[in-house]
């Protein structure tokens, strides 16, 4: 048996809670609510405490108790107040009190949607946090307060006295009228109840209102308001009750508690973890993604394989594009995801679908490993899928597949001949050649990885592409990822809703069902979705609508609140509470050797067992895939020399990457050293105000170079700091020596307007260089 709580002492001694944390105050002992333990030698003190004062042991009777204490009550009617203000809004007018009533219907409703307990708190805070309150409580609300407690008792004094005199006839229109105009009067009637036998157990959820658990019992709701009073917790019945009060209420009555916690249906990744039916599981096709350089063959070898492979009984079907397709090998099944490349694959995962079981980086023999090679195998790594190389182009007359092999040791992918064990397969995939191989090599994989699903489960999984179209309405392409999705299933996806209206699957046929790792496209939703969304069958279409609908406003208000992407100003906080385990870096410079020597700075900072993770460097400017690729690992970009691409800003902005661009080594250290520590000054933030590109250039002797530019975004102005950018390098960094329109000088110049510019120390200016101008800018914390 563990410790004593106050509630359960309180009990022994027939006393309120609320007394004995009163009396352990006196003596010093400070408990925060009833649910607090209490040490053995603390029970002695208060034991001893209790009796010195107390000799006449108090009585078993909680109305006795409420006449006798008044200062009791004085404590109780400050604690009220609080919760008052939602009694009041609650029984003031009947009108009040029905949206009240449909307010609580409807979060009883989300019951299943989300957990509440907002509301449920109250109660508890109250108790709490009121003692201290008192004094500064308004004396009006004060005075409102007594009147409600006085009402209170008024009203469940009548309802005793009608409980004597009413007949039978009371009936349940008694309790209907409740809450209706003449609330005092309906409620002086209400009907009389026999006392039901109690419960052994209470089976509630936290937030649970009065009402229900007075159902719950079989007891009045006025009898519950009334218990409640007398612990010192003012609830309506239509208020909802914190865990605590309710299971001190149930101790109250001497019977079990046994909460039933809540799922919220609205987060899907309560369905995407929940436990496996070990016995259920099913071995299920692999789900693969062509990744490599521009131009090394993705889109060939897709066309190939999907081509040639297809599932047999299904030739002749018309191959429709839906954004994935399944070939057969062997007798099974290889899903395919038809959008080559790392980008789309990286725009899924940030968007919460992970569907790749396998990567197959193509790159070809006569080209060798470039620099979307590395990304596409940095963006595999950081997802931890297995990857399968596929030297394509092997037909070609300048083919090197060994050098291919011996460029990608560099990475980590060492062929198994190497006494490494990454799958190499030499193919063609304009001729077909070896294809077959590649496709046993994707089974092999496939088996080792032990891909299982259950397809007796309710359905879930991804979107991979969705549109609107004009005569169907939004149509979505979804790869199945557990269970089994059927015609007619009421879904949500992402934060759309409907039933499955139609499926069609890659050959362009018509099923009504579709199991783990089929593609089909889908009719009946109410929006399109977006790709990398997931999705989530639901028993009945009232469930999915309402699940839809509470997604799509809290995706609203998820957009307009912050999200919780790391930045060096949350990282720290992050840390501390356990979120983080390492800190993902991305770094991009000017040339390797920065990146090499920033890498390994990072690496050797460890802050209390949190570590730099460098999931991906590289160099130039850091592009738009290396911001998805931040914002699907949580990552920080640093540039060393180097600045973003117009459209790598947006999508940080658009993301909510934190990109820091530093012209120090030492700098991004210290920052990132900072951030970690909590030490971090993020008083000042530099904002880009606008960007010019140079047009043309000028040298006049004594003035320097002038450069004619043309303002493509923002503002310039003639106090700015400026930096000069040429191929996403850095330049210089300075100030302005002057800014002129035509022949004037300017203060500022405005997008679309031309400008001459000349930088304080610098002249080599050059055409297309892009002249970026910021300011430091305090920012709020
Ligand atoms: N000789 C030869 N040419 C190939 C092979 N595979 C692809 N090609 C050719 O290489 C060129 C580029 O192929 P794609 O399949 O478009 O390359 P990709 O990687 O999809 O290119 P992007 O979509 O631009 O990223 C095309 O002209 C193909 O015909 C091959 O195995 N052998």
């Amino acid at each position: 048996m563990g410790k004593k709580r106050v509630y359960e002492f309180a009990k022994e001694k027939n006393v309120e809670s609320k007394k004995i944390i009163e009396k352990a105050k006196e003596i010093g002992i400070d408990y925060k609510s009833h649910m607090s333990t209490m040490d053995d030698s603390d029970l002695d003190k208060l034991n001893k405490a209790l009796s010195a004062k107390s000799a006449p042991a108090p009585t078993n009777q909680p109305a006795k108790n409420k006449t006798q204490d008044s200062r009791g009550n004085n404590q109780q009617s400050t604690n009220k107040n609080k919760s008052n203000n939602s009694v009041r809004q609650q029984t003031n007018t009947s009108k009040e009190n029905r949206t009240n009533a449909d307010k609580s219907q409807n979060s009883k409703g989300q019951n299943n949607i989300q957990t509440q307990n907002r509301a449920t708190k109250k109660p508890n805070n109250t108790q709490s946090k009121n003692t201290q309150k008192t004094s500064q409580e308004p004396t009006v609300q004060k005075r409102t307060t007594d009147e409600q407690q006085k009402q209170q008792l008024q009203q469940s004094k009548k309802r005793r006295s009608s409980r004597q005199h009413r007949g039978i006839n009371g009936g349940p229109a008694g309790r209907k009228r409740k809450g209706k105009k003449n609330q005092q009067q309906s409620q002086a009637t209400p009907t009389p109840r026999k006392a039901r036998e109690l419960p052994k157990v209470l089976e509630y959820t936290d937030g649970n209102t009065v009402a229900e658990i007075a159902k719950k019992i079989h007891r009045e709701p006025a009898e519950i308001v009334k218990k409640l009073f007398l612990m010192g917790v003012v609830a309506t019945q239509n208020q909802s009750l914190d865990k605590d009060t309710i299971e001190l209420l149930a101790t109250d009555y001497g019977i079990e508690t046994e909460e039933k916690v809540q799922v919220d249906l609205t987060d899907f990744d309560t369905f995407f973890n929940q436990e496996v039916v070990e016995e259920n599981l099913v071995t299920r096709p692999a789900t693969v993604t062509i990744m490599g350089h521009v131009d090394h063959g993705k889109t060939t070898l897709l066309d190939t394989l999907r081509h040639t492979n297809v599932t047999e009984g299904e030739a002749g079907g018309i191959t429709q594009h839906i954004g994935a397709y399944q070939v057969e090998e062997k007798g099974k099944l290889i899903t395919f995801l038809d959008t080559p490349g790392h980008a789309a694959f990286t725009t899924m995962r940030a968007r919460g679908a992970d569907i790749t079981d396998i990567a197959i980086i193509v790159v070809a023999a006569d080209d060798g490993v470039m620099p979307q090679t590395i990304e596409a195998i940095n963006h595999a790594k950081a997802a931890e899928v297995p990857i399968i190389v596929a030297v394509n182009k092997v037909d070609k007359p300048g083919a090197n597949p060994d050098r291919v092999m011996q460029e990608l040791t560099e990475y980590e992918l060492i062929p198994e001949d190497w006494g490494g064990d990454t799958i190499f397969v030499q193919i063609s995939a304009l001729f077909n050649k070896n294809l077959d191989e590649l496709l046993d090599m994707i089974l092999l994989v496939a088996e080792i990885e032990e891909l299982k699903a259950d397809p007796k489960r309710p359905a879930l999984g991804s979107v991979i592409e969705a549109r609107l179209d004009r005569a169907k309405g939004p149509i979505a392409t979804l790869l199945v990822q557990e269970g089994t999705l059927s015609q007619g299933d009421p879904i949500v996806v992402g934060n759309a809703f409907g039933r499955v209206r139609t499926m069609t699957n890659d050959k362009g046929r018509r099923v009504k069902q579709a199991t783990p790792s089929t593609p089909v496209e889908i009719t009946g939703l109410n929006i399109a979705p977006q790709a990398g969304d997931r999705f989530v069958v639901f028993e009945d279409e009232k469930t999915a609508r309402q699940v839809g609908e509470s997604r799509a406003t809290a995706a609203n208000e998820a957009k307009r609140s912050t999200t919780n992407k790391v930045t060096l100003e949350n990282l720290f906080e992050s840390l501390e509470e356990g979120e983080l385990k390492e800190v993902n870096v991305i770094i991009k410079a000017d040339v390797q050797g920065s990146v090499e020597a920033l890498a390994s700075s990072l690496q050797k900072i460890e802050v209390e067992g949190v570590k730099v993770n460098i999931i991906h460097t590289g160099v130039g400017a850091i592009n738009e895939s290396d911001v998805t690729l931040a914002s699907a690992s949580s990552a920080i970009i640093i540039g060393f020399n180097v600045r973003p691409t117009v459209q790598a800003n947006e999508s940080a902005n658009r993301e909510e990457v934190d990109i820091r661009t530093h012209r120090v080594i030492y700098n991004a250290i210290d920052e990132i050293e900072a951030a970690m520590t909590g030490m971090l000054d993020p008083e000042f933030e530099e904002q880009v105000t606008g960007q010019a590109t140079v047009r043309e250039t000028y040298s006049v002797s004594k003035v320097g170079t002038i450069a004619g530019c043309f303002v493509n975004d923002g503002v310039i102005k003639r106090n700015s700091s400026v930096r000069l950018v040429r191929n996403g390098i850095v330049q210089y960094e300075g100030e302005l020596s002057s800014l002129k329109r035509f022949k004037d000088d300017a203060k500022e110049v405005r997008t679309g307007f031309e400008c001459g510019i000349t930088i304080e120390g610098y002249n080599d200016i050059k055409v297309d260089d892009i002249v970026e101008a910021f300011e430091m800018v305090e920012i709020e914390r």
